[in-house]
């Protein structure tokens, strides 16, 4: 059986695991997961019982022709590593290690490689992943990828060139838009009589309700700005400020992102 193979059962792992098995499009057996430490096997073992849990890489790798690589994109190298010596030449290796390019991981697997960043926010069945295949994957392995990955949001195939920004967005952006949102709700908080709590609830609820608006409506956030900023009113001095003022604060926070993306792993 073409089983899937989950190599570490972290944040990422571990919501692949549970959104391929929730969704039906893997059957409990088709799946098998390992991770470094125990603690995490078993965690994985209980959440999901009878599911394969292989006790070290290599073990997995020679049960599995389709291996997703969950480790951070520093333990990369040494897993491939570990793991490659025993494997036929012929699996998939999909890798969600963000900065590690297509060219490095063709230099330690020499067979079919594609990358994918998945979206903390599939977790509730929502945000993209975008997905890299290499040169060698063929379309039964790249149309297998992508089905998966379609039961837990939505897919973009990109290019490998366009992987490091819209990583920010589809990826980084669930942690950028939390933080945003956090701010936008202390300051309200902090000016006013507001509990901490309910300005939060308030501040994700129109952040959600924001984005449904956007997607549905299709209008741009400029035209959607016009209908709420009434001449003379409330939004319109906030607006202001925070048009004049974020350009340079999201120009630095993207450039220091992508510094790093060309540095992890390093
Ligand atoms: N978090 C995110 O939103 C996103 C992350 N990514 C990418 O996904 C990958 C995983 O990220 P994330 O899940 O956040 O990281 P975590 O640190 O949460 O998970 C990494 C897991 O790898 C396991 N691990 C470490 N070394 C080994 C090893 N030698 N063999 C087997 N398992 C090992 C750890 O095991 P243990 O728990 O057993 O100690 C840990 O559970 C990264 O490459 C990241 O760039 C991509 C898109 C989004
Ligand atoms: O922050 C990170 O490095 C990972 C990759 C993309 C999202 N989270």
């Amino acid at each position: 059986m073409d089983c899937i193979g989950v190599i570490g059962y972290g944040h990422m792992g571990g919501m692949l695991v549970n959104g391929f098995l929730s969704s039906g499009v893997l059957g409990i057996d088709e799946v098998v997961v390992t991770s470094k430490s125990r603690e995490s096997r078993d965690a994985c073992a209980a959440a999901w019982p009878g599911i394969g849990i292989a006790r070290a890489n290599g073990e997995l790798a020679r049960r599995c022709r389709t291996i997703i690589l969950a480790v951070r994109p520093q333990e990369v190298t040494e897993v491939l590593r570990e793991i490659v010596p025993l494997m036929d030449g012929d699996e998939h290796i999909v890798s969600l290690a963000a900065g590690i390019g297509l060219a490095e991981l063709e230099g330690l697997f020499s067979g079919s490689v594609t990358r994918v960043v998945p979206t903390i926010s599939s977790t509730v069945g929502q945000g993209t992943t975008l997905i890299c295949h290499g040169r060698q994957v063929g379309m039964h392995d790249a149309l297998r990828v992508e089905g998966l990955f379609s039961s837990i949001g939505n897919v973009m195939l990109v290019e490998e060139e366009e992987l490091p920004a819209a990583t920010i967005l589809s990826s980084c952006g669930p942690g950028l838009l939390a933080a945003v949102i956090e701010e936008l709700a202390d300051a309200a908080a902090r000016a006013s009589g507001l509990s901490a709590d309910r300005a939060l609830q308030l501040a994700t609820e129109t952040a959600a309700a924001t984005a449904a608006y956007l997607r549905e409506t299709g209008e741009t956030p400029g035209d959607l700005i016009g209908r709420v900023a009434t001449g003379g009113g409330v939004t319109e001095v906030g607006v202001k400020g925070i048009r004049e003022r974020l350009p340079e604060v999201f120009d630095e926070a993207v450039a220091a992102m992508l510094e790093r993306y060309g540095a992890v792993g390093k």
